[in-house]
């Protein structure tokens, strides 16, 4: 199969785990006799440094003509201080929205072999962590009106949140259904006892419940969400939630599973054209040191094959070569526990790229 690809090498770290998710889709290629064409795209400060802005209208277009993109991570101390509008993350901003990537799915699943590595006491690990976050990805405050003024001398900044009905309902729809494909139980994550965009949601979701009885469904505020993510995360099945609120609970969730570096996301809309990317960010505090965990980029190629090119025995390949070389001991630094092996960013790749050579 012929599949066009779009690489956003990204800032910082990124590009060292870009580096082995090609590699391993190279791997899938040579085995299955596909035929992947990569297109460079700019985006984030790579973007602001070669063309002055952080989504050129241009590299958008690039992205909409591919058949998926693949993103490590953007943004980076070298961009900081720059305004709202120029910053590396308004260029994911402008693309998530550019390509209508509503639904944000980021799996919290703990792989066996990773228990000693979750900040969490045996006995809560043991009774299991495997969740979805549905997120809402293209509204709420990340695409309100950010704005800075001033009175009386003094500086006031304010950021609103706003969200329509068909908003809500379109990734109600997508909780439900996700729901439906697993133990049917959806936990919908506001602070309906202050926002009035929560609110919304809430009768958003009260309506729409009556279209899924098979489907257990609950509220939850989000403070008591991410205490209870720590405290009890094997009650949950699919939460679903705003973005904002879904940005922050996925990295409490993808913690307790070990390490941030293990978690991949899709994103998705109305056609096949998906991004797919770690869920974490560009870790410039670890950039160019070769310790970099690449599994979160490499398992978010394999969401790329199974979602958006319906290769599911490709992207099971991926899978299981992870699985193969977490239970033969070897860890990156991140998710480093007592009697496992330790390997820098290239050796993990090479050694999960070998494990789909030889299955
Ligand atoms: N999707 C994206 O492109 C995202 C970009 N960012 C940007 O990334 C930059 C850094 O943000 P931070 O808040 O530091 O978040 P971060 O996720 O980059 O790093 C947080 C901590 O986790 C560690 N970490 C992250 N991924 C790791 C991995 N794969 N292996 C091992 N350790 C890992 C980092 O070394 C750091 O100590 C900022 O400019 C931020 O805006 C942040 C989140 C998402
Ligand atoms: C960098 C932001 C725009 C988003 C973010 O942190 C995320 O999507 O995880
Ligand atoms: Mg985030």
């Amino acid at each position: 199969m012929h599949k066009k690809i779009g690489v956003i090498w990204g800032d910082c770290a990124s590009k060292e785990i870009v580096a082995q998710a090609l590699s391993v889709l190279e791997a899938i290629e040579k085995k299955y006799g596909h035929e992947f064409e990569y297109t460079k795209i700019l985006m984030g400060g790579e973007a602001i440094d070669e063309m002055g802005e952080p989504l050129p209208q241009s590299q958008l277009n690039l992205c909409l003509e591919q058949d998926s993109v693949l993103l490590g991570a953007i943004g980076g101390p070298k961009w900081e201080g720059l305004p709202g509008h120029l910053r590396p993350e308004k260029g994911l901003l402008k693309l998530r929205e550019g390509m209508g990537l509503y639904a944000n799915n980021r799996p919290a699943k703990i792989w066996p072999q990773l228990s000693e590595a979750s900040p969490l006491k045996k006995e809560i690990v043991d009774q299991g962590i495997d969740f979805i976050i549905v997120r809402e990805l293209i509204g709420g405050a990340y695409f309100g009106k950010h704005e800075l003024y001033e009175i009386d001398g003094e500086k006031i900044a304010m950021d609103t949140m706003p969200y329509s009905e068909h908003e809500i309902e379109r990734i109600g729809k997508i909780a439900f259904e996700t729901a439906q494909k697993r133990n049917k139980k959806l936990c919908m994550v506001d602070k309906h006892n202050v926002l009035e965009t929560s609110r919304l949601w809430a009768s958003v979701f009260d309506r729409l419940k009556e279209q899924y009885p098979d489907v257990e469904y609950s509220t939850m505020f989000v403070d008591n969400a991410a205490m209870q993510i720590c405290k009890n995360p094997s009650q949950f099945d699919v939460i679903v939630t705003e973005n904002l609120f879904g940005d922050i609970l996925s990295d409490e969730a993808s913690e307790i599973t070990g390490s941030i570096g293990m978690i991949p996301s899709s994103s998705l809309g109305e056609t096949s054209n998906g991004l797919y990317e770690p869920i974490h960010g560009s870790a410039p505090d670890i950039a160019g040191k070769d310790v970099i965990n690449p599994i979160a980029c490499i398992l978010s190629a394999a969401m790329m094959l199974r979602y958006s090119f319906d290769m599911s025995k490709e992207a099971d390949d991926i899978e299981q070569a992870v699985d193969s070389v977490l239970t033969k001991g070897y860890r990156t630094a991140d998710m480093m526990s007592e009697g496992m092996k330790q390997v820098g960013t290239k050796e993990m790749g090479a050694l999960i790229r070998k494990e789909i050579e030889s299955c």
